[in-house]
């Protein structure tokens, strides 16, 4: 009685709040430990507070490590798609269906309550993150091998509180570790239905480790509530012929519409669709409906007891294949942790809404433009084929442009807003600065005396130590002459080194480091600050700062010593 009026307890805590909190998953596991019950087992839990997912290794490990099972073929079946649309409900059946294989009467009794995966009425959400049965079915397959069916309930897609990251995610997670993947729809395929299939598994392609010609295995469309079986019969049937003609491609089709559907074709090795007729308005609309079958409409209930079948009768049992190895309960609790790990690192780029993704399109777009325009303008003005220009000049010049391209970014039409559109030209004057830059660089590499400004530094050096040593030899001071002699011989290789390097391209670091020097010696014209300089450029580049910085630390400390 105590374990009863906990899970009561549970079930009204759920309607007021959708994630479970830690605290009442422990609840709900002790619950099923203390009576020995199986209930539904959060395997990949939603957390309210940071909108995250994490799996709970535990709780999957139980399930699939248990010893009788864990090296038998697994078979993952999954239901998934928009929120409240009867998932759960559906799955619950899929329950009694497994737990009763061998009778006919699998469904029940007519006023028995339907029970497992939560399900209820209403518009808010129930199911959150991923659940799946606490207990594997072991099955005989026709051709005598042994193998354990997972049933797996997944949160809603598009309620109102998780991202388009949170719903790829889950969609993804469950596809690439279910063997079949039910897509649960409401009345019609519609394009936008497509799409998303397109997005969810293209970030479940983009998560696996290698790429598979084909990733996913089976991929059915449920389509509930079904209202035109005189055009196509309720069934396997009626959707065999719907969905060919759905997801036909065309030669006059857009290419969009080609893309999403070669896409889907690509991504599953096989793709089915069933009819369901609406199950009658007590289900859909009536508070008290509590599941029995005497509420459920003849039609609905005659389709069901074609579709479980179809998805878990032994024949047509699949088992999980990842690159065509075939899984067993063991290897899916690997790939689980692994895909898991992979969703929830950084590393995968985070899908966005249609809106955001084609404003952020737009803006890029607009930013190409408009800086194509800038750098056509600029290369016309001092491109590779035009004269050195004055620097003054070039930075006006480039300040017109550089306007002229902000203008045109912000008179492109896009969408996104204000905000969206600021970080964006903020981008683009970035890129434009750093164009300028290199482009002023550039004209600057023409200006004839600044490109031989090393070479004539050198000669320079050369006449003037050849001119020191004839005088020293004169004057009879024999070392600097010596000295002189050494230098010019320095600066004669140099400059040899220096032109080699800019005829041939060739130890291009080398002529940028006689460059260097040069400019340094250009630039500090008395001998003492060139020595500084060159003194300060060797300490830089060579990691010898112990040695260097000694001295003067030694002198700072001799000089405390004599304050003190
Ligand atoms: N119209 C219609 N309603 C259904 C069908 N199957 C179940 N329902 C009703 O849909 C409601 C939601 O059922 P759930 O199984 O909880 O739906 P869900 O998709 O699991 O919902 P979330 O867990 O919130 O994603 C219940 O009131 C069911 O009675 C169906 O085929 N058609
Ligand atoms: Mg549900």
């Amino acid at each position: 009685m105590a374990h009863e009026s906990r899970l009561k307890r549970r079930s009204i805590l759920i309607k007021g709040d959708h994630a479970l909190s830690s605290e009442m998953r422990r609840e709900e596991k002790q619950v099923q430990e203390e009576v020995g019950a199986v209930g539904p087992v959060h395997i990949v839990v939603a957390h309210e507070e940071d909108q995250g997912f994490s799996l709970d290794e535990e709780a999957l490990e139980r399930l699939l490590l248990r010893e009788e099972l864990c090296d038998l073929g697994v078979v993952v079946v999954s239901v998934a798609g928009a929120f409240r649309k009867g998932k759960s409900f559906l799955l619950d059946f899929l329950l009694r269906y497994m737990y009763n294989q061998s009778s006919s009467s699998w469904m029940g009794g007519p006023e028995e309550p339907l029970t497992g995966f939560t399900w209820r009425g209403g518009c808010e959400r129930e199911t959150t993150g991923i659940q799946a049965w606490g207990q594997l079915f072991l099955v005989d397959k026709p051709d005598g091998t042994k193998v354990a069916v997972v049933l797996m309930d997944t949160q809603g897609a598009f309620d109102s509180q998780s991202t388009v990251r949170d719903c790829a995610t889950l969609f993804a997670l469950s596809t690439m570790v279910s063997s079949v993947q039910v897509y649960n729809l409401s009345h019609n395929v519609q394009e936008d239905d497509l799409q998303h299939l397109q997005l969810f598994t293209e970030y479940g392609r983009l998560a696996m480790e290698q790429t598979y010609e084909k990733p996913f295995q089976r991929l059915m469309f449920l389509i509930r509530d079904w209202s035109y079986p005189y055009e196509h019969p309720y069934g396997l049937e009626g959707g065999r012929s719907f969905l060919e003609k759905r997801l036909q491609v065309k030669q006059q089709q857009h290419e969009e519409l080609q893309t999403v559907r070669r896409h889907i074709h690509s991504c599953f090795s096989s793709v089915s669709c069933f009819l369901l007729p609406h199950p009658g308005l007590r289900v859909a609309t009536n508070p008290a409906f509590d599941g029995r079958l005497t509420d459920i409409d003849e039609d609905f209930k005659k389709e069901l007891f074609c579709l479980v079948p179809t998805l878990l009768a032994p024949e047509n049992l699949v088992v999980k294949e990842i690159g065509g190895v075939k899984l067993t309960c063991r290897d899916l609790l690997h790939y689980f942790k692994a895909y898991m790990k992979i969703y929830q690192g950084e590393e995968l780029p985070h899908p966005k809404s249609m809106l955001q993704a084609t404003a952020e399109a737009n803006n890029l777009a607009a930013v190409a433009g408009a800086k194509d325009l800038y750098t056509k303008s600029m290369e016309q003005l001092c491109g590779g084929d035009k004269s050195y220009m004055a620097p003054l000049e070039l930075s006006r010049r480039h300040g017109d442009l550089r306007l002229a391209a902000v203008r045109h970014f912000r008179l492109v039409k896009k969408m996104g807003g204000e905000e969206l559109c600021r970080r964006y030209q903020e981008q683009l004057e970035a890129e434009l600065d750093l164009s300028y830059a290199s482009f002023s660089k550039h004209n600057d590499g023409k200006n004839i005396f600044q490109a031989a400004r090393t070479a004539a530094t050198l000669l320079c050096l050369v006449f003037l130590c050849y001119a020191v040593s004839l005088l020293a030899g004169l004057l009879g001071v024999r070392w600097l002459a010596s000295l002189c002699h050494l230098l010019m011989g320095v600066a004669l290789v140099a400059l040899l080194t220096w032109l080699y390097t800019r005829y041939s391209g060739e130890l291009r670091p080398l002529g940028h480091a006689i460059d260097k020097v040069a400019a340094t010696l250009w630039e500090q014209r008395t001998p003492h600050q060139v020595l500084c300089k060159l003194f300060e450029a060797l300490r830089s580049s060579v990691p010898m700062g112990r040695w260097m910085a000694a001295p003067r630390l030694r002198l700072a400390s001799n000089n405390n010593l004599k304050k003190n």
